[in-house]
């Protein structure tokens, strides 16, 4: 079946039949191991300037929820870090588990976290999207680790809140006034490596940058999250759970921290 998905006949081990590129050699996610990790005290901060105003609609496409941004000029920037100037933010959505004990696609010294959420930005010194997927400095992603605790943030009840009006798949719904930066831990250290998609087309165009603290939600939050479907209305309920790809190989990569 070519409309990929995670199940056994169409999951992560089958993409690389109509996306070849799933088995490069700079894929992600991947397994972090601190003791492979490499200091770099040149790795300058990174910082957002993001225009709640910028935010429009949430989706659920099928595969996970989406909240797309008008991409459409500098309105909401991501730059420092490894980054070489301003990248805009398109879209952000989450990966998650069918129970909290996994879900995130990136691993952590062994730990998998209950979900890990995206905020997508794409270079605009290449004209479109489309066309930053094809450059090795195409795209980057700010990626947020989400563990169960009993003192969630309270930052995240928006999203969960209007997940109740995207409950099947080509739902759309309205998503405005929303500062996606309010969603960041307090520490701003990071790792950062080349890598991709974690999704077909799997093209390897990706800046990851991944925070090194998590966010807390609640497991209710979590539940929310797994009340989600993957079929269209009409169709027989399959919950959305477990869209996440397991770490590919790191073939020789070395991923940098902005910390000690
Ligand atoms: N999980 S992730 O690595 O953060 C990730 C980020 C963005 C996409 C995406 O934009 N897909 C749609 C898409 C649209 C147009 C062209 C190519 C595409 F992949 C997929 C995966
Ligand atoms: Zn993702």
């Amino acid at each position: 079946s070519s409309q990929w998905g995670y199940d056994t006949d169409n999951g992560p081990d089958h993409w690389h039949k109509y996306y070849p590129i799933a088995k490069g050699d700079n894929q992600s996610p991947i397994e972090i191991n601190s003791k492979d990790v490499q200091h770099d005290p040149t790795l300058p901060p990174w910082s957002v300037a993001y225009d709640p105003g910028a935010a429009k609609t949430i989706l659920n496409n099928g595969r996970t929820c989406r909240v797309v941004f008008d991409d459409t000029f500098d309105r909401s920037v991501l730059r420092g870090g490894p980054l070489q100037g301003n990248y805009r933010l398109r879209q952000f959505h989450i990966h998650w588990g069918s129970s909290d004990d996994h879900g995130s696609e990136h691993v952590i010294d062994g730990v998998k976290y209950a979900a890990e959420l995206h905020m997508v930005h794409w270079n605009p010194k290449y004209s479109n999207f489309a066309g930053a997927l094809k450059q090795p400095d195409g795209v980057a992603v700010v990626g947020i680790f989400l563990q169960v605790g009993n003192t969630p943030k309270p930052e995240m009840k928006r999203i969960l809140e209007e997940i109740d009006n995207v409950k099947t798949k080509g739902k759309e719904a309205p998503f405005t006034n929303f500062d996606p930066s309010i969603l960041f831990p307090k520490s701003r250290d990071y790792w950062t490596y080349h890598g991709s998609f974690t999704t077909p087309p799997c093209e390897e165009c990706i800046i990851w940058i991944l925070l090194r603290e998590p966010i807390v939600v609640s497991p209710d939050q979590m539940a929310k999250l797994r009340s989600l479907s993957i079929n269209a209305e009409t169709e027989p309920v399959r919950p959305m759970v477990d869209n996440w790809r397991p770490p590919q190989p790191v073939k020789g990569r070395v991923v940098k921290a902005s910390f000690q």
